[in-house]
């Protein structure tokens, strides 16, 4: 018997009928999520050199967390015993948990894959461990988690066509797993909705195969993951043109992994609601700054002298309190400052793009939002 997440629902509030933009509204047990939206990203159960309250302040109304990271530090028991994520870290409201598989790969030091799942050794200590669907969904259970994702096979790039079948094939057979063993962690409570995961490398046809696999288990909402792992954008586009028509329209869609400014505005343009990266606080720690030009690098001695804002147009604290020259001092002596002030900054610039795109689409002007903001924004240095 399926029953329908009703604690979870998504209202689709407007339609861009040039591009297909969406704006919409994902309606969690913790919250109202307005999409389009970008999920700062909390690997080790926190939102590197951010507090909680920080997080809310910049408009944060969904973050994301890792099994593969917590299951093995500081282990997934503590965290239930922490009260969950939400208890433990103290973040009240909606997180995304990933599944694991990802990770296995991008991190443990040696793992096998086979159907069973993937025998791995821990990056930590080297200890042996086996991740599949029923351990991905226990895991993400004591995490408790508003959304997890099924345990799939991220296909490397660039990779044999034979290659993407075969995570085709084996993620289709994971998500039927998952689904199975989610519905069992939860004996029908509808506290966490579970999201499948479409695969199929740069190939079309591929793609469509994973999406006629995964779409009839009927998710509350599906990612597209496989891309942002090194393939050229425009296969990124194209693939995602190729789902477009293809992905329920009254889900939320998740690109997994993305990304720069200027990709989540061609990949809102493609119908994607949900977005996740590394980049805000990864770059922000190297002192690489998004700005509506293109990305900055504070440590350049040009802004020695530079006593505006990193940008002028933005609203986050420490666009409104310090300046660039006082940044670069920052950086440039080593303090935690900077790295809290740079990551603060580019967080706040990807949740306001989100919130900008969402006002765009709600009031038709979406294609000039879009063609103004590439005009502006060149991907590398400003
Ligand atoms: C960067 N490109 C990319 N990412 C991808 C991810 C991880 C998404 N981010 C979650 C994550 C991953 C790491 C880093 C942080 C915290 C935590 C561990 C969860 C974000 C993906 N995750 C899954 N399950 N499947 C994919 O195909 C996939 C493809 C990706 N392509
Ligand atoms: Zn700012």
């Amino acid at each position: 018997m399926n029953f329908p997440d009703t604690a979870f629902s998504f209202t689709l509030d407007a339609v861009c009928p040039v591009t297909g933009a969406r704006a919409g509204t994902l309606h969690t047990p913790r919250g109202d999520i307005q999409t389009p939206v970008f999920m700062p990203v909390g690997t080790q159960a926190t939102v590197k050199a951010m507090a909680p309250f920080e997080l809310e302040e910049m408009g944060a109304r969904i973050i994301l967390a890792n099994t593969y990271h917590l299951y093995l530090r500081p282990g997934a028991d503590i965290v239930a015993e922490g009260g969950g994520l939400h208890g433990f870290m103290q973040w009240k409201r909606p997180i995304l948990t990933d599944s694991g598989g990802f990770q296995v790969f991008s991190l443990s030091t040696l793992n096998r894959i086979s159907d069973e799942g993937v025998w791995c050794r821990s990056h930590h200590d080297g200890t042996p461990h086996v991740m599949n669907p029923e351990w991905s969904m226990s895991v993400q259970k004591q995490l408790g988690s508003d959304i997890a994702m099924c345990f799939d096979q991220c296909a490397p790039w660039p990779c044999s066509r034979e290659e993407a079948e075969g995570a085709v094939r084996r993620t289709a057979l994971w998500a039927a797993r998952s689904k199975e063993a989610h519905a069992r962690e939860w004996q029908g409570e509808r506290r966490q909705a579970l999201f499948g995961i479409v695969q199929g490398s740069v190939w079309e046809d591929l793609r469509l195969r994973s999406a006629k696999d995964i779409i009839p288990m009927d998710f509350p909402g599906y990612a597209v993951g496989g891309l942002s792992v090194g393939e050229p954008h425009g296969d990124m586009y194209r693939i995602l043109d190729s789902l477009k028509g293809v992905l329920p329209s009254g889900k939320p869609r998740y690109l997994m992994g993305v990304g720069r400014p200027d990709n989540l505005v061609e990949g809102v343009a493609r119908g994607i609601d949900m977005f996740d990266c590394v980049l805000p606080t990864r770059n922000g720690r190297n002192g690489t700054l998004f700005t509506p030009y293109g990305a900055v690098n504070i440590k350049k001695k040009q802004y020695e002298r530079d006593f505006t804002p990193v940008d002028p147009e933005c609203d986050c604290y420490a666009c409104r309190t310090f300046t660039r020259a006082y940044i670069r001092h920052l950086y440039r002596s080593g303090e935690i400052l900077a790295s809290r002030l740079c990551s603060w900054h580019n967080l706040r610039f990807l949740i306001r793009l989100g919130e900008e795109m969402r006002k765009a689409i709600l009031e038709g002007r979406f294609p000039e939002f879009r063609r103004a903001f590439l005009g502006r924004f060149s991907g590398g240095e400003a």
